[in-house]
């Protein structure tokens, strides 16, 4: 996200170091209010410049109740821009918006008691202990005392804080930060869960714990979207994908086509240039992997490119063919998870 990035809340109430939802008009019984959870989210054709660029051009969504959805785009590609007019924080050019049956714009309140929001840069007042932090929003969220202290509670427990709990948020690290800005979106029990980047920052334990926490809030009925670069950790988490290029939804690969259909391998030799070599000459379309790239090198001399093969029988047919040629190939698989093969088949537009 850019630093001038609207952090302020729509309605400028909050007062927090970062973008906070707490709505001070949250109606109370609307806080608490949960079931039933038909809902979700959808967005239709939704615009936002800023200035001329064009940050969200026409963005269409679907994230379903009960399910985690991952939302992958490369950097720019307005991720940040849609999860903060999700979550009532910025202001839509155009096009409709629904989160948890309500629109942020029109009845703001209403969708922000409704919605949690977990910024990808989380501040907090550092001289407040972790449990005030909690108390506090829990308050902004019009949250009944006897019910926050015991969630309050339950939510330090559940991101491994308690024994922090009366620190000042000053002394947490930032993965502990982090933990405690998953427990902040969840302080008022929210039907919808936006999660910006929430692994950042996170050792594997709490990556684990993450995954398994998120799994839970959507088999509870909860709508979550999750916005992360790390795309194993979605494929293990993630029931659904929306993919963003320059600021529209692209159509991903499917599931079947992933798993049965063309698919990405990536084959690597002890010299590159024979390779590439001898691709070239057998007219096999290619590309450089990650690292390559970073080297940009036609002259190295070793390291891989990603292949599309038709299945396994493919790949099987081009390892053989590439061997019985003399190509020094050191490996050949397919690249990585369901997610991460749908992403590389995106024309890739960073900015
Ligand atoms: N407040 C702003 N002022 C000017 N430009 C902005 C602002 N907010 C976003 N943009 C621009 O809008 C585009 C989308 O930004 P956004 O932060 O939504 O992308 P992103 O997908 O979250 O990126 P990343 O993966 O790097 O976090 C970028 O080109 C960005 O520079």
């Amino acid at each position: 996200m850019p630093p001038d990035a609207p952090h302020g809340p729509a309605d400028g109430s909050a007062p927090a170091a970062d973008t906070d939802p707490a709505p001070a008009a949250a109606p109370a019984a609307a806080a608490v209010a949960l079931a039933p959870r038909p809902h979700g989210i959808e967005v239709t054709g939704l615009r936002r410049a800023f200035g001329t660029v064009k940050a969200l051009d026409g963005a269409d969504l679907v994230a379903r109740a009960g399910a985690v959805t991952a939302l992958v785009g490369p950097n720019g590609s307005g991720k940040t821009t849609l999860l903060l007019v999700l979550a009532g924080l910025l202001v839509p050019d155009s096009g409709s918006v629904r989160v948890a049956g309500h629109d942020p714009v029109t009845d703001n309140a209403g969708a922000r008691a409704r919605t949690g929001w977990m910024p990808d840069a989380f501040g907090t007042w550092d001289s407040l202990t972790a449990r005030e932090v909690l108390a506090t929003f829990a308050d902004a969220y019009r949250v009944d005392r006897a019910t926050a202290s015991a969630r309050i509670e339950e939510l330090l427990a559940t991101v491994h804080l308690t024994e922090y709990a009366d620190q000042p948020a000053a002394v947490l690290s930032r993965g502990q930060k982090q933990r405690l800005g998953l427990a902040r979106a969840l302080v008022h029990d929210p039907q919808v869960l936006l999660l910006d980047e929430p692994a950042s920052g996170l050792d594997p334990r709490s990556r684990v714990d993450l995954r398994i926490l998120l799994r839970r809030l959507a088999d509870e009925g909860r709508t979550v979207l999750v916005s992360s670069h790390v795309l194993s950790e979605l494929d293990e988490m993630a029931d659904d994908a929306v993919f963003l290029s320059r600021g529209r939804t692209v159509a991903g690969l499917s599931e079947a086509d992933v798993a049965t259909g063309r698919r990405t391998w990536h084959v690597r030799a002890l010299s590159l240039t024979e390779l590439t070599a001898w691709l070239d000459a057998t007219g096999v379309a290619y590309r450089p992997d990650g690292a390559t790239r970073a080297a940009d090198a036609p002259t190295a001399v070793a390291g891989g490119v990603l292949v599309d093969v038709d299945g396994e029988a493919g790949a099987a047919a081009l390892l053989r063919d590439a061997v019985a040629a003399g190509v020094p190939v050191v490996s050949s698989a397919p690249a990585a998870g369901a997610l991460e093969q749908a992403y590389l088949a995106l024309e890739e537009e960073r900015r």
